[in-house]
């Protein structure tokens, strides 16, 4: 109970706060041995500030994604959420911080398709037990360019439209951190472009914290700063780079 309301009173103050990675590993079991997907990771995102994780392949972005998101576990270091470590909360406390201070975004939307539009928007806030808020919802469908569209399947819409009502979901309880994994790749480039509006606009105008794995340069061309991976390890950190010094970059690494 003491650790439930330490979670939530956290919460309330970690707009003001950085994100933490100290010294992370992470390794997983596979049939024939380990596999060590990250190898002492340590980097600080500052509040209100918008990072890009780049590198090739396999190098280890969405597990820093989801080490850094509290989605899975590191298997040594720490990840601090303002004062919280996170890895040293159990699952109830740590699902809760996760469900009132973050949102997340993922390549394949994941939203259920014989849920409504506005069902859909409100999954989040169901899970945690609280009341519908409809006028939240038309808001932040309005924000995302989707008012009027509550009562539709997410079937019925294009990959962009479903995308932004993935992006609405996030953005209903007014997260102070929001995660994204590859939240462009299955879009065209305009698309990808205005979902990428969307994510700068959560940082700019609402103080958001987004950290966004990404292959894509111009993508990345929207944060604040590019973190380079290799091999589960951070190899370089470009405060606002252009997108020809990202690609060149990138380029010397793959
Ligand atoms: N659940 C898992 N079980 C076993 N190995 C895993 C698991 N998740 C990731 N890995 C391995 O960890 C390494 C890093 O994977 P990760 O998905 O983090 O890389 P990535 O840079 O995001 O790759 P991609 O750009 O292809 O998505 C890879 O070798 C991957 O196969």
């Amino acid at each position: 109970m003491r650790a439930a309301r330490r979670a939530e009173d956290w919460a309330v103050t970690l707009r003001e706060h950085e994100i933490r990675v100290q010294g992370l590993h992470r390794e997983y079991d596979r049939g024939t041995g380990r596999v060590h997907a990250l190898r002492g990771v340590s980097a600080t995102c500052a509040p209100g500030s918008f990072t890009a994780v780049m590198g090739p392949s396999g190098s280890g972005k969405t597990t820093l994604l989801q080490c850094l998101a509290g989605i899975d576990r590191p298997t040594r270091g720490t990840v601090h959420w303002g004062p919280a470590d996170i890895t040293r909360l159990r699952e109830p406390a740590l699902a809760r911080l996760r469900r009132s201070t973050a949102g997340f975004v993922f390549q394949g939307y994941n939203l259920m398709p014989a849920m409504t539009v506005a069902e859909n928007v409100l999954l989040p806030a169901r899970l945690m037990g609280h009341r519908a808020d409809r006028a939240r919802v038309g808001t932040v469908l309005a924000e995302v360019g989707l008012d009027g569209c509550e009562r539709e399947r997410p079937g019925r819409l294009s990959g962009g439209q479903q995308q932004r009502v993935a992006i609405a979901r996030a953005l209903y309880n007014r997260p102070a951190l929001l995660f994204a994994d590859e939240p462009t790749g299955a879009l065209d480039r305009g698309t990808g472009r205005e979902i990428l509006r969307l994510l700068r606009d959560g940082v700019d105008r609402h103080g958001q914290t987004c950290v966004m794995v990404t292959h894509d340069p111009l993508a990345a061309g929207v944060a604040d700063r590019v973190l380079l991976m290799t091999d589960g390890e951070l190899v370089e950190d470009l405060a606002r780079p252009s997108v020809a010094a990202i690609a060149a970059k990138l380029g010397r690494l793959s």
